[in-house]
């Protein structure tokens, strides 16, 4: 069983005051997170990492509506849960560094993230791991350059223990042995049991660590497949999305697919992909495919084999 499903997830936001008007800026994610695995969740800004991340830690602002479902450890994740369980089982590396607490120091911070260890000597040595200083532990957020503070969030996140680990873009502003730390100690956690999402824009560096990727575009997965189909031309790839990411890399093709992924308020009625497409037939035009099984793997596109 997995750890955590997500099961066609919608989010939409109402706009604008008096004549008010709704945006759907996620139209169905499906995906499962398993114990001892990395998924790298991918996709180009505006595809609705964030959002996802902030659905299951049930941080969504108030104007969201959300549809679908979340389930965790075999049940669904209530508000209720979602409150009981942050921070504890299920801890989040935000992607903004204006999450820290502005008026607690940077050490007590990371101390009350602590579970079943000794709070003082957790934080000191997740901190000597990060390489921050013993002085940072009583600075307070806004004395913290934005790469320390980033560490200090990611060490949070670290002395949690938690069973799921949703790391959002961790890794900009770290310079690249922190960096290289950083993802060892998400292997690390996974190695030991614990599932982690780590949320990137960045290919490359999600395929150095992760057993899965799910890619998303516009609002919606397109494909989940294991880390090793993202070889050669991207033959055992499913959708055409996917392979255009994987040509596009420097060590491949360098060829940057044409167009632009839509806006919210601007969705094609079929296949989220199709205008930007080179396979599409008028058939992808008329409705948005499901998403399906294919291959060790998942799909949304018709004409996936
Ligand atoms: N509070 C909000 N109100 C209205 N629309 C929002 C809100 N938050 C996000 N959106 C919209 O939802 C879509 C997905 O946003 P999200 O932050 O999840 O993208 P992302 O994939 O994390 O992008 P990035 O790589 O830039 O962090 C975007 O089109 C964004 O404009
Ligand atoms: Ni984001």
């Amino acid at each position: 069983m997995s750890i955590l499903e997500v099961q066609q997830l919608s989010i939409s936001f109402l706009q604008g005051r008096g004549k008010q008007t709704t945006t759907q800026a996620i139209i169905s994610l499906d995906l499962s997170l398993e114990a001892g695995e990395i998924l790298a969740v991918v996709g180009s800004s505006g595809s609705g990492k964030s959002l996802l991340a902030h659905a299951i830690l049930g941080i969504l602002p108030d104007h969201a509506k959300m549809g679908g479902t979340i389930v965790y450890d075999g049940e669904p994740l209530t508000p209720e849960r979602q409150a009981a369980l942050r921070g504890r089982e299920i801890a989040l590396i935000p992607q903004a560094v204006s999450y820290l607490d502005p008026l607690m120091k940077a050490g007590a911070q990371v101390r009350t993230a602590v579970r079943d260890k000794d709070p003082l000597e957790a934080q000191q040595e997740v901190f000597e791991q990060f390489r921050l200083d013993p002085g940072v532990e009583e600075m307070y957020p806004f004395q913290l350059s934005g790469g320390m503070a980033r560490r200090v969030l990611v060490s949070m996140a670290m002395v949690s223990g938690a069973k799921v680990l949703i790391a959002d873009e961790p890794t900009p502003g770290l310079d690249e042995s922190v960096m290289e730390e950083a993802l060892r100690l998400f292997r690390q956690c996974a190695d030991r049991g614990s599932a982690v999402m780590l949320i990137t824009h960045d290919l490359e560096s999600a395929l150095r660590i992760a057993d899965r990727i799910a890619v998303f575009y516009a609002g919606t997965t397109v494909e989940i497949a294991p880390a090793s189909d993202f070889a050669g031309r991207g033959e055992r790839l499913r959708h055409p999305y996917s392979r255009a990411l994987w040509r596009a890399l420097p060590q491949n093709d360098f060829q940057p697919i044409p167009g632009s992924q839509p806006a919210p308020d601007a969705l094609p009625p079929g296949c989220v992909f199709e205008p930007r497409c080179d396979q599409a037939t008028a058939e992808c035009a008329k409705e948005r495919p499901e998403h399906r099984a294919l291959r060790g793997g998942s799909v949304r596109c018709i004409h996936a084999t």
